[in-house]
């Protein structure tokens, strides 16, 4: 099975993106999506994250997300305790979840992939960028939270221009009919280059 990846920084669009190849019949794995669920429903993540965090990674309702944010994005080495914990397990459920698609290429959506290496897992990879002030204002809108907090995350994510040099597609998101035709434009590029294969 053809793996493309879908990265970029906070607020680029990369939802969006997915769920755009989505309409023309690829399946997609959100693993931002499949980490938070196993965050919240696996005894042993729960177990090891109460470890590292204290008991405040946890509330009533489940991840304590303000209290985790607080901590990982200002803090690489949080950062990279937390992913050592969860994200073997989104491997492992990525595994079987990709067994079962019979779309003719899959979407992967992380936000990491070239930070921890990971570009070899993938046959090709698409960055989402946008404007810096359309990222900030569009997650404003869609999030409870502040400019603030959105370029804290912004300056501990690796720069678009780095995730672009390793890419071997980009989606500028400006207006969302542009960037319907890139992603249509992609979908007939993998599609051409999987028919090229079979021969
Ligand atoms: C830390 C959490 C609780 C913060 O939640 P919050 O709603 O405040 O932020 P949000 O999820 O919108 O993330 C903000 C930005 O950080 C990126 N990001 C999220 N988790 C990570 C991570 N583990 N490593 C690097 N970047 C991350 C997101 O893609 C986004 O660009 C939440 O992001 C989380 O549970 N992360 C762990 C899940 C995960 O590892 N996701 C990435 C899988 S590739
Ligand atoms: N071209 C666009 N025009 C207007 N709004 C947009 C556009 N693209 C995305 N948005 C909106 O901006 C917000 C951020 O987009 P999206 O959630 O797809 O980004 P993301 O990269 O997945 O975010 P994150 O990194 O925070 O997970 C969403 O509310 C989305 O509906």
């Amino acid at each position: 099975m053809i793996i493309v990846g879908l990265t970029g920084g906070i607020g680029s669009g990369k939802t969006t993106v997915a769920k755009m190849f989505s309409e023309l019949g690829i399946a997609i794995y959100i693993a931002d999506t499949e980490a938070k669920r196993l965050m919240d429903t696996s005894k042993v993540i729960k177990r090891k994250l109460i470890a590292l965090f204290g008991s405040d990674a946890y509330n009533a309702n489940g991840l304590n997300k303000t209290f985790i944010a607080s901590k990982i994005f200002h803090d690489k080495a949080y950062l990279e305790q937390m992913n050592a914990i969860v994200h073997p397990k989104v491997a492992m459920h990525f595994k079987r979840w990709l067994k079962k698609q019979t779309s003719p290429y899959v979407i992967k959506e992380a936000a990491i992939i070239f930070e921890h290496n990971m570009q070899s897992q993938y046959d090709s990879i698409i960055t989402v960028t946008a404007k810096k002030q359309d990222k900030i204002s569009r997650v404003i809108n869609r999030d409870d939270t502040s400019r603030d907090k959105i370029e804290a995350i912004m300056n501990n994510q690796m720069s678009d221009e780095e995730k672009i040099s390793k890419s071997d597609f980009v989606i500028v998101n400006d207006t969302l009919e542009h960037t319907k035709a890139q992603v249509l434009e992609i979908h007939r590029r993998i599609l051409k280059t999987i028919e090229k294969r079979k021969f």
